[in-house]
């Protein structure tokens, strides 16, 4: 699809630091405050805090403790009781409620999909809403779905119940996207799937937004899918009170507080490897064949290359099939096996790579990049040797900081002894 052509208006189009066009729009709370009851205890209580257009925010904190209250603000499924929230720059009451919500994505847990509507229809809902053309809303559709990694022929004219849990997610996001809302707003959108599934969603939004660049904010009770997906982390405590808002790195290298300590967890350092992604390492390029090339041919370039199977790709240089040598001197056409191909996402985290690893017969994974396309080999040792090094640093910072305090602890000691000797000696011989 095209990338952040067709903006709605007010989205902001600047430019990223690396050159990417942002189609999102910067979301600004003031003082904002929500009181349920009159007289009550705040759920959220004197919240600032600047969302930068273009970004993953990821809100995180205990139960109660105000994340659900604070998006639904966004799109005013809530008032605030004071305070402001600007969208672009502009105070979001200077339109009306619904007004507002064709303009700001909204994706739940589920999808939450009409379940007597077709997948197209879910999806153009909202540019139904928005009078969009027929044939302008069929071809969105078609365009989202298969950006959401859903073929458009197969499940285009299929109903919620027709699809698995993964796949509503998927129309779910596809739906929220619709209009092309500079803002999205996401409550525990992967609450309900299985972690693998979970896992490929998680992975599948990081591609997206690398393409569309919205600004969206993402609720989630899961610190490692906040330290995975966001550019930065709302840490919240009860009355959204915020205990930190920074970038993971940051969190996890200095937690502001023991509230935040508690919170990421005790491992921290193990948590590293969910900020290092796939991409960050040294991926191999193996010798590959396209679908219909001849298998005995493809086969012997691999073998001289010494690998132990064939990566076949597609047209559009997609993972097709990865079929060992001997199978491959079989066949004379090389085709799509119709097997799982064992593929990760180069955005995806090094512990997903591991998991993915795990479950592979090849000793490896497939790396994709934009639209899918093959981008390299990630080999088993590379991932251990990876994890080796990171433990050993982790290993050497926690000698380096028993040394440091070790040294201060002597240095005190020795002070004192040294206090404690003049005074004995009676103080300055002179
Ligand atoms: N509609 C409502 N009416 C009254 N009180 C509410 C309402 N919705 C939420 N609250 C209260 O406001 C506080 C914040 O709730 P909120 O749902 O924003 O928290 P949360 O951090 O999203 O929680 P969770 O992680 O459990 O979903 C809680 O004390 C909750 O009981």
């Amino acid at each position: 699809m095209s990338t952040s052509t067709n903006h709605q208006a007010g989205a902001a189009a600047a430019r990223s630091g690396d050159g990417r066009s942002v189609s999102g729009a910067e979301i600004v709370f003031d003082g904002v405050t929500k009181r349920y009851t009159a007289g009550g205890a705040p759920a959220v209580d004197n919240l600032s805090l600047t969302v930068p257009a273009g970004q993953i925010v990821m809100f995180v904190g205990p139960s109660g403790c105000g994340k659900t209250t604070s998006l639904k603000m966004i799109n005013r499924l809530h008032e605030p009781t004071e305070g402001t929230i600007t969208i672009d720059g502009e105070d979001i009451r200077s339109k009306n409620a619904t007004e507002l919500r064709r303009s700001v994505g909204y994706v739940i847990q589920g999808g939450s999909l009409f379940p007597h509507m077709s997948v197209k229809d879910n999806i153009g809902l909202v540019p139904g809403l928005l009078k969009w053309d027929k044939q302008k809303i069929s071809e969105r559709a078609d365009e989202l779905l298969d950006l959401v990694g859903l073929d458009p022929s197969r499940y285009r004219d299929r109903y919620p119940r027709e699809l698995s849990g993964g796949q509503q997610q998927r129309v779910g996001v596809a739906r929220g996207l619709a209009a092309d809302p500079p803002v999205l707003l996401m409550d525990e959108p992967f609450g309900a799937v299985d972690p693998i599934t979970r896992q490929r969603l998680q992975d599948e939004l990081m591609s997206i937004q690398e393409e569309l660049q919205k600004t969206i904010v993402c609720v989630t009770h899961d610190i490692d899918e906040a330290i995975k997906l966001g550019d930065r982390i709302l840490i919240l405590q009860e009355g959204a009170h915020v205990a930190q808002y920074d970038t993971p790195e940051s969190i996890l290298a200095a937690p502001a507080n023991s509230f935040v300590e508690d919170f990421i967890g005790a491992d921290s350092s193990l948590k590293q490897l969910s900020l290092m992604r796939v991409s960050d390492l040294d991926l191999a390029s193996p010798v590959v064949a396209t679908v219909g090339d001849n298998g005995g041919d493809a086969a012997r370039a691999a073998r001289a290359a010494g690998q132990d199977g064939v990566i076949v790709l597609d047209r559009q240089r997609r993972p097709a099939a990865w079929v060992n040598l001997r199978e491959a001197e079989q066949t004379a056409s090389l085709g799509e096996t119709g097997r799982d191909v064992d593929v990760i996402d180069h955005r995806a985290t090094v512990n997903d790579a591991l998991d993915s690893m795990l479950a592979s017969s090849h000793g490896g994974v497939l790396v994709t990049g934009r639209r899918d396309e093959f981008v390299g080999l990630l080999q088993f040792d590379t991932v251990t040797e990876h994890i080796r090094s990171v433990t050993a640093e982790a290993r050497r910072a926690n000698h380096d900081e028993y040394a440091i305090t070790t040294a201060e602890d002597d240095l005190v000691e020795t002070s004192v002894s040294d206090d404690s000797g003049d005074s004995g000696d009676g103080g300055d011989p002179q």
